[in-house]
């Protein structure tokens, strides 16, 4: 393939050594002339061939002048560049790139070059920063709400400390608010928030936050849009501005499964280069009413009675999901009801297939917000209510531990393949796992091959499907009038909704009766952040 032009290549001095350093449109690259001792390079990615070290310009987050005395400001502190510049190098500048290390983590690293004369610098300094102007999809202003209650209750902390000096280096301003009350964010942003003043929104916190941020943002682009959100037929707008996540939750499974690591100077230099990963966004609907969006797991049953136990013993931080597991394990509930959907066929894949999405998935780029099967993803004449039982809808009714939709793997560091390993991110679909009722020792066996490799679905009491629309029925509705399930076994019945999500809850559990259906829709919303690749 053939090689940008050259911009600028000069001899400059790094450590006291001369590098023929070279700025083309694609990449930096310094090569060292004077060869001494091999130097290893901890870097796995910025390749560093035959004593060279290549940047893409794409992850060059900043670069700026250097002191004479070999001092750059940096944030406010002085920081030391070299002990023993060359006299006849006076000159410097620092550039900060990615540097990528181990576990899909990136970090911040600064190299300092010093040049022969002030206009050497200079030249170097324009060129690099009309290079980075030129990049598009790099946010200038951003909009941070921080959770200062998610996880470790350390939001505000990880931001001012690890990621604001990042922005602050990248010349991004920031408008940060740090929120009073659960879904102040997802309030400001339906009618207060001047979005257009902000070329994203950064969310501090974990998955109920991040829920909160989607649910707000949805919102008023559907508003603005002029879609009902309560038609389920409508295809919902693409939002324009793009979702940055810091994790700082208990989980973080949407962080993990969009970068591939939690971590939060990882997700700010994704946001910093203008990262973009499109989300399929699920909407469920109940009785012709809207109840809410999900982009990781729809739970019922197990999984969204542990959530809804969880969520009352906050104070308990994040062990009160191991602490709500084992009591809904020990309690063994089990649903009765009617499961139907829409299978996703034609080249969508299994859940089985043993593919991973990741950055540039093909499949997800096919099926984006342009995609052909849009038509079918959105459901042209298919609707549940009434061509369910027509056409390819399937029809599953059961005794069921757990009914869960996961529209992403949900890997997270306790489960590094996720509740389906082979999920796509933004393909329109979802895999839909159904657990029939079984002994505590199988349903045992099923939760702990989340944390391991084997074939989670390899069990004759799990079945699993891609699905573009399901609906669920409860069992005794239909016939007794009664709105909810009763759990198999003792205890009173419990809400619909009230149970769901891992996208914590953003609307008030439904009161009246009826069935939920929940669509999907191919990538109306996107994150800063690329697949693990
Ligand atoms: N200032 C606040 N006070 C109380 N609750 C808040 C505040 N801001 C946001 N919330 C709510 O806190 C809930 C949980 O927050 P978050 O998701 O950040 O942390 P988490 O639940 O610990 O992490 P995870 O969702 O990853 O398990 C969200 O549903 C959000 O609505």
């Amino acid at each position: 393939m053939e090689k940008p032009p050259r911009l600028l290549s000069h001899p400059l001095l790094l450590k006291n050594r001369v590098y023929e350093v070279t700025l083309n449109r694609a990449q930096l690259t310094w090569k060292k002339l004077q060869t001494k001792k091999k130097r290893v390079s901890r870097s796995i990615h910025n390749s560093r061939k035959h004593g060279s070290v290549c940047v893409p310009v794409s992850e060059i987050l900043a670069v700026r002048e250097t002191e004479v005395d070999g001092r750059t400001e940096s944030g406010g502190r002085w920081q030391k560049t070299s002990q023993r510049p060359a006299e006849a190098y006076p000159y410097a500048f620092t550039v900060s790139y990615v540097l990528r290390v181990k576990r899909h983590r990136w970090r911040c690293r600064d190299v300092t070059f010093q040049c022969a004369d002030a206009a050497v610098r200079q030249q170097w300094v324009q060129a690099v920063r009309d290079q980075l102007s030129a990049l598009a999809g790099r946010p200038k202003h951003l909009l941070v709400y921080i959770n200062p209650h998610g996880g470790r209750k350390q939001g505000k902390q990880i931001y001012e400390e690890r990621v604001a000096p990042l922005f602050s280096r990248a010349s991004v301003s920031t408008c940060v608010i740090v929120t009073e009350h659960a879904n102040h964010a997802r309030d400001h942003l339906k009618t207060d928030a001047d979005l257009k003043k902000y070329d994203g929104v950064v969310c501090v916190g974990g998955d109920g936050m991040f829920s909160e941020i989607v649910h707000g943002l949805i919102a008023r682009t559907q508003r603005d849009a002029g879609v009902d959100q309560n038609r389920r037929e409508e295809k919902l707008a693409p939002c324009a501005i793009r979702i940055g996540i810091i994790p700082a939750g208990s989980t973080d499974c949407i962080c993990y499964a969009t970068v591939g690591a939690n971590d939060p100077v990882t997700s700010a230099l994704h946001i910093i280069v203008g990262d973009s990963q499109p989300l399929d966004v699920c909407s469920v609907h109940q009785g012709g009413r809207f109840l809410r969006y999900s982009v990781s797991l729809l739970g019922y049953g197990f999984y969204g009675d542990v959530l809804m136990d969880s969520e009352r013993k906050r104070w308990m931080g994040p062990v009160r999901y191991d602490f709500s597991g084992l009591k809904m394990f020990l309690t063994h509930n089990y649903y009765e009801g009617t499961v139907s959907f829409l299978p996703a066929t034609d080249g969508s894949g299994t859940p089985r297939d043993k593919t991973t999405c990741r950055a540039g998935c093909s499949r997800c780029r096919c099926s984006g917000p342009l995609g052909s099967e849009d038509g079918q993803a959105s459901g042209t004449g298919d609707d549940v209510s009434s061509g369910e039982h027509g056409g390819d809808w399937r029809t599953i009714r059961g005794r069921f531990l757990a009914i869960n939709a996961a529209s992403m793997s949900c890997a997270c560091p306790r489960s590094p393949q996720g509740l389906s390993p082979a999920a796509h991110l933004a393909d329109g679909t979802a895999d839909l796992i159904l657990v029939r009722t079984c002994s505590r020792v199988n349903f045992l066996r099923h939760l702990l091959r989340h944390t391991s490799r084997d074939d989670q679905f390899d069990l004759s009491f799990v079945e699993v499907h891609r699905v573009r629309k399901f609906r669920f029925t409860p069992g005794r509705c239909e016939s007794e009038g009664d709105p909810w399930p009763a759990p198999g076994g003792a205890g009173p019945a419990k809400g619909l909704f009230g149970q769901m999500c891992q996208d914590r809850p953003a609307a008030p559990p439904p009161t009246a009766a009826g069935t939920a259906t929940a669509r999907y829709s191919p990538t109306p919303a996107s994150t800063w952040g690329c697949t693990a690749s």
